[in-house]
């Protein structure tokens, strides 16, 4: 494959281990251009060393990381690769205008310097010493960091995690941005209303493994955690054998029916004419996150 065609990501059964501890576990991972993806799981699911192994900054121990077709190295010494650690990466005693002035230098064409404060909203903070920023400022200079190259493919480990909810929000607005322009963006995530929200696509990881990967609301039907309501009019355990039911809870007169396919139980209760006061509440992603995540620890 040339690397013009080639997935932005690509991993291939890659496997790092821990000592007795499979980070992760034969986990195989292919993102085309274009596509944002939000990177879920529970704490210690794994989701640091997947990035630490597809950005090249850990071996795999078994197993390939690419990017675009390339080595990780490769891509990232080509400029292809922006990426965004949790912490770390500021040198202290500079300026944010000389720390970005220093990073966009080892790219081969990267953005205007005022394009990149306009994008992290860092403006009023270029002569400010990067040592004397608070948390969110922080976080918003290693993301300028991650854009300044104008990568290809945007990689960033819990992007918003120190941002107040007005942060998040124009953090999220850049980002749209950037997805308009046809980049590549990986972002790991502990708030799932973001992954609901920016993300094309969720890859939820559970000990090191992959547990789920499709649009959000796939995710959701997934989980089979849309409830269906109807008032129940005498015997109703023939309800439990709908289409697409897969649980049933009998509570102050309502039938409350858990569907993997709500659209097939709706339609076969209006034939069946039991649709008194019929209700239907889709999960939220949080809901199919802790099915998900429960199922797997089972
Ligand atoms: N350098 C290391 N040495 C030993 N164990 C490690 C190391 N890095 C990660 N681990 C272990 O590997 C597993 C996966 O960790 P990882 O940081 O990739 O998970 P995560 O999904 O990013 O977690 P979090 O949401 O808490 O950031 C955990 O059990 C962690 O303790």
């Amino acid at each position: 494959m040339t690397t013009k065609t080639a997935d932005a990501v690509s991993l291939t059964s890659a496997t790092k281990r821990f000592g007795p501890v499979r980070a992760v576990d034969g986990l195989t991972l292919a993102i085309p251009r274009g596509q944002t993806v939000a990177l879920l799981g529970p704490n210690g699911a794994g989701k640091s060393t997947t990035i630490a192994l597809l950005l090249g900054l850990l071996p795999p121990d078994s197993g390939r990381a690419a990017l675009f077709g390339l080595d990780p190295e490769e891509a990232v010494r080509q400029g292809l690769v922006g990426a965004m650690p949790q912490e770390g990466g500021l040198i202290p005693r500079v300026t944010v205008r000389e720390l970005l002035t220093f990073v966009s230098g080892t790219y081969a064409a990267p953005l205007p310097l005022d394009r990149v404060l306009t994008l992290a909203r860092i403006g009023d903070l270029r002569d400010r010493r990067v040592d004397r920023l608070s948390g969110g400022q922080a976080q918003r200079v290693r993301f300028a960091m991650a854009v300044c190259g104008d990568p290809d493919l945007i990689v960033l480990d819990e992007p918003t995690a120190a941002l107040d909810v007005e942060a998040r929000r124009e953090f999220w607005d850049g980002m749209r941005g950037l997805a308009s322009q046809g980049k590549t963006i990986l972002f790991s995530t502990h708030y799932l209303d973001e992954a609901d929200e920016h993300a094309d696509r969720v890859v939820v990881l559970g000990h090191g493994r992959v547990i789920a990967d499709g649009t959000s609301a796939e995710i959701k039907r997934a989980a089979a955690l849309t409830t269906v309501s109807v008032t129940a009019d005498g015997e109703s355990a023939w309800l439990s054998t709908l289409p697409g039911v897969r649980h049933m809870e009998i509570r102050g007169g309502r039938v409350h029916l858990r569907s993997g396919d709500s659209d097939a139980t709706v339609m076969a209760l209006a034939r069946a004419g039991a649709v008194r006061e019929l209700e239907v509440v889709p999960a939220d992603l949080e809901d199919a996150f802790v099915a998900l995540t429960a199922k797997e620890n089972a």
